[in-house]
């Protein structure tokens, strides 16, 4: 996975260069008349750390990110500057919200007026051309249009609860991938190649319809890189134009972004078209799966709110990007914490094989399993994927306890610092599920019809009223919180609870243990992968291997007419 490092572009033409001189001196001083803003009787400005001129406090950040540290850094400065600290890179001023309190009070109960995004001109209006849900800002028609039909079609826990079939179907092939490896249990089994396969097949499936059979497929590059190319160009100095968007006036010829990311559209929708034609051939034969979101808008006359058939394969691109990638990072995350914490996982293959001792688990069977919830949490609180939140901004000036925070300003909900803070949560390095025991709320809305959903007492977890309770942020918080928690529930659970059912997690034989959080381990965030985690699956008794022959058996039998469809 390329590194942040990798990303800043920094090298321009002389004449470019003289642009930016100029550009930097005008942005100076509309920066500078910026913060000579009037403070409001009575506040003050956010604490800061020191910076330097012009620049502030980017040098810090990129050295940070250039490290994979980011997540540290800002830890630090919470630590240091409080609840909201303000990080200056170049004129773009970035607010990080550091305590839950703050976070319901500016991103919940201000969600009106703090939802929308910065204007990304590299990744949202040339890469995405304006057709991606995540960098949409919020007054376009087109961002309230996505989330509706991704919340009827894809992430209502019917939606969610439709697509449970796909779940146990690769699950159940990527435990036979590696029971049938022949290099199974052992170190040289690339165990992250089969997990990457069924995570992007899984996603693959519910949104174009096609699966992804093989693991050196080319779609999971392809979508891995797209995704990534729109998402670059959001980071802090990643590229000029955000620092200085006056360079957007510049002709054509003279704006490289533009012409890449205009580039980077083209070619993925050439790539979204072909697979909406094989869609749109599916439909025709009567092959179409009813799980397939593309599909679905496909037949919908009104095109599920859409503006037109590119749009609606887009969406499905970045639909992969978003759900596959977080989910990756959360697999990732439970397996170090698997390796380092080996007690945990004998407490919950236990509490499995209390339950389901001879078939795999479902999503059903959560309700029976309270330490497993406890792990899914303690999973998100203790590597969050989306460690400093995807920024939101200000839409008009704010005051939390006595800070000034001016319209415009980027806001970032720091997960990392929030879950590990050890005012919140004692010991919070060490991975501890026990720390939720009695907490069964899932993230929003509870299981199905289950005993817990008619519990009053058991609110959901996004909407307490006291965010001190709230289990964590991994999945943002406001009008822009992630609208796929449903779908990563049920995901997480049955990925992780059959891989325990079936294997135990070991570190390989030379892996040196507990992983430090500095080693290098966690990539670009925590929970991105970086180094390969040294461990190996090894079936835990013959039986097993019957049942998962069994249940694959039938699962392929199930889906036949998917495996007839070919890769997407
Ligand atoms: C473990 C899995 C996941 C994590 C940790 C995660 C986390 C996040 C976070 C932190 C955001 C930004 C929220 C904000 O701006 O406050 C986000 C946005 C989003 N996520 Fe997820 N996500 C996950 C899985 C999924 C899945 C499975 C889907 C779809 C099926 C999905 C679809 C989206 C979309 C469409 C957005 C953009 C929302 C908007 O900007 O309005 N995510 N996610």
């Amino acid at each position: 996975m390329p590194g942040t490092a990798s990303v800043l572009d920094v090298s321009l033409s002389p004449i470019t260069l003289l642009l930016c001189i100029t550009c930097l001196l005008i942005a100076l001083l509309i920066h500078t008349k910026r913060n000579a803003k009037a403070l409001t009787e009575g506040l003050r400005w956010a604490p800061s750390p020191p910076g330097y001129p012009v620049v502030g406090n980017l040098p810090d950040i990129i050295k940070a990110a250039k490290a994979d540290r980011m997540h540290l850094q800002m830890q630090t400065w919470a630590k240091e500057y409080g609840p909201v600290v303000k990080v200056s890179a170049g004129t773009i001023d970035q607010y990080f919200i550091n305590e839950d309190k703050a976070v319901k009070e500016i991103l919940d109960k201000h969600s009106a007026t703090t939802s929308d995004r910065p204007r990304w001109i590299y990744s949202n209006e040339y890469v995405c051309d304006q057709k991606n849900v995540l960098l949409l800002s919020a007054s376009h028609p087109r961002w309230k249009n996505q989330r509706k039909m991704i919340n009827a079609m894809v992430t209502s826990p019917a939606a969610a609860d439709a697509a449970l079939p796909l779940n146990n179907f690769e699950t159940a092939r990527f435990l036979h991938a590696v029971i049938t490896d022949p290099l199974a249990n052992t170190p040289e089994q690339n165990v992250w190649a089969k997990l990457k396969r069924y995570q992007y097949s899984l996603f693959a499936l519910q949104t174009f319809g096609f699966p992804i059979n093989n693991e050196d497929s080319p779609s999971i590059n392809y979508i891995f890189y797209s995704v990534f190319e729109s998402i670059k160009g959001t980071l802090p100095g990643a590229k000029i134009v955000e620092t200085f968007p006056i360079l957007e006036r510049l002709p054509m010829v003279l704006k490289p972004w533009a012409r890449a990311g205009r580039a980077a559209h083209e070619q993925d929708l050439a790539w979204c078209r072909e697979r909406m034609q094989r869609c749109k051939d599916a439909i025709a034969k009567g092959t179409a799966l009813p799980y397939c979101t593309l599909a679905r808008l496909l037949q919908d006359p009104k095109l599920g709110g859409l503006d037109n058939e590119d749009e609606a394969a887009y969406i499905n691109l970045e639909l992969i990007g978003a759900a596959a990638d977080t989910s990756m990072m959360t697999m990732w995350g439970f397996l170090e914490a698997m390796l380092s914490y080996p007690a945990v996982q004998q407490k919950a293959q236990a509490e499995i094989d209390a339950i389901v001792p001879d078939r795999l688990p479902v999503w059903e069977d959560l309700e029976d399993m309270p330490y497993l919830r406890c792990i899914m949490k303690e999973v998100w609180r203790w590597r969050p994927p989306v460690a400093l939140g995807h920024p939101h901004v200000a839409q008009e000036d704010l005051e939390y306890k006595g800070i000034q925070i001016p319209k415009g300003a980027f806001l970032h909900l720091n997960a990392w610092a929030i879950h590990h803070d050890e005012n919140r949560h004692k010991d919070p390095d060490a991975f501890m599920p026990e720390r939720y025991e009695g907490d069964d709320r899932s993230v929003s809305e509870a299981l199905l019809a289950s005993k817990n959903a008619m519990n009053p007492e058991s609110q959901q977890a996004i909407n307490l009223a006291d965010p001190t309770q709230r289990d964590h942020f991994a999945f943002g918080a406001g009008r822009r919180i992630c609208p796929g928690y449903h779908v990563a529930e049920r995901s997480f659970f049955v990925g992780f609870s059959r891989l325990l059912w079936a294997f135990d997690i070991k570190p390989e034989p030379n892996a040196v243990l507990p992983l430090p959080q500095d080693s290098g381990f966690n990539g670009i965030m925590p929970g991105s992968r970086g180094k390969d985690l040294p461990f190996m699956l090894v079936l835990r008794d013959e039986s097993k291997r019957n049942v998962i022959e069994q249940e694959y058996q039938q699962e392929m039998a199930n889906f036949e007419v998917v495996l007839e469809m070919g890769d997407l």
